[in-house]
């Protein structure tokens, strides 16, 4: 069976396996710090995972869970939902310079994840969650010194949807 599988085209939904790994951050500071790094090398545009989410209603976020820590994973969902991604889709730590992008289809519950360009193995995996001025963390990846600067000028083009959640409630989106 593993060999029928394998050798079938692979759909254009299915990430390639094997790419990445979870490893210990030496900058978050969560009790257990995670992040998602490369395990090889990774053509730009490749599907690198694809998130199935848990959809959370608008009334049980503002009532429950924006008060959990659960608020610091969660994806932007639609009609003021939210979105909890299963698998790696929560532990991708944030970048101003992202090597992954990632899009969300609201009516299958998926988030699918890219690489933005080549990335080279041991790198980390990185999102953005949005401009640093309005994250809730102060951003200690390695990159964040050139991207606070990039940021800055390039504070206006950041109000898109889809970033992880609490700073656009802050933000009074919602
Ligand atoms: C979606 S989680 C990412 C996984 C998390 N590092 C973990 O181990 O559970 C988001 C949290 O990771 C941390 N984080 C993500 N990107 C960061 C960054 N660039 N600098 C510092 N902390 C970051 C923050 O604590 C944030 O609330």
């Amino acid at each position: 069976i593993t060999s029928l599988t394998s050798e079938q085209p692979r759909s254009n939904n299915t990430p390639v396996p094997d790419l990445y790994e979870v490893f210990c951050t030496p900058y978050t500071t969560e009790e257990v710090a995670r992040g998602v790094r490369a395990k090889q090398n990774i053509a730009r545009g490749v599907l690198v995972e694809v998130a199935h989410c848990i959809r959370i209603p608008r009334e049980e976020y503002v009532h429950h869970l924006r008060y959990s820590v659960l608020e610091h994973y969660l994806y932007v969902g639609r009609d003021g939902g939210m979105l909890m991604a299963l698998g790696v889709g929560s532990l991708f730590n944030h970048s101003q310079q992202p090597n992954l992008n990632y899009t969300v289809d609201h009516d299958q519950l998926i988030i699918s994840y890219r690489a933005a360009r080549d990335i080279a193995a041991q790198e980390e995996l990185t999102i953005t969650y949005g401009s640093s001025s309005k994250l809730w963390f102060v951003d200690r990846s390695m990159d964040s010194v050139e991207s606070s600067r990039i940021s800055m000028l390039h504070e206006d083009l950041d109000d898109e949807a889809g970033f992880l959640g609490a700073f656009q409630l802050d933000n009074g989106s919602r």
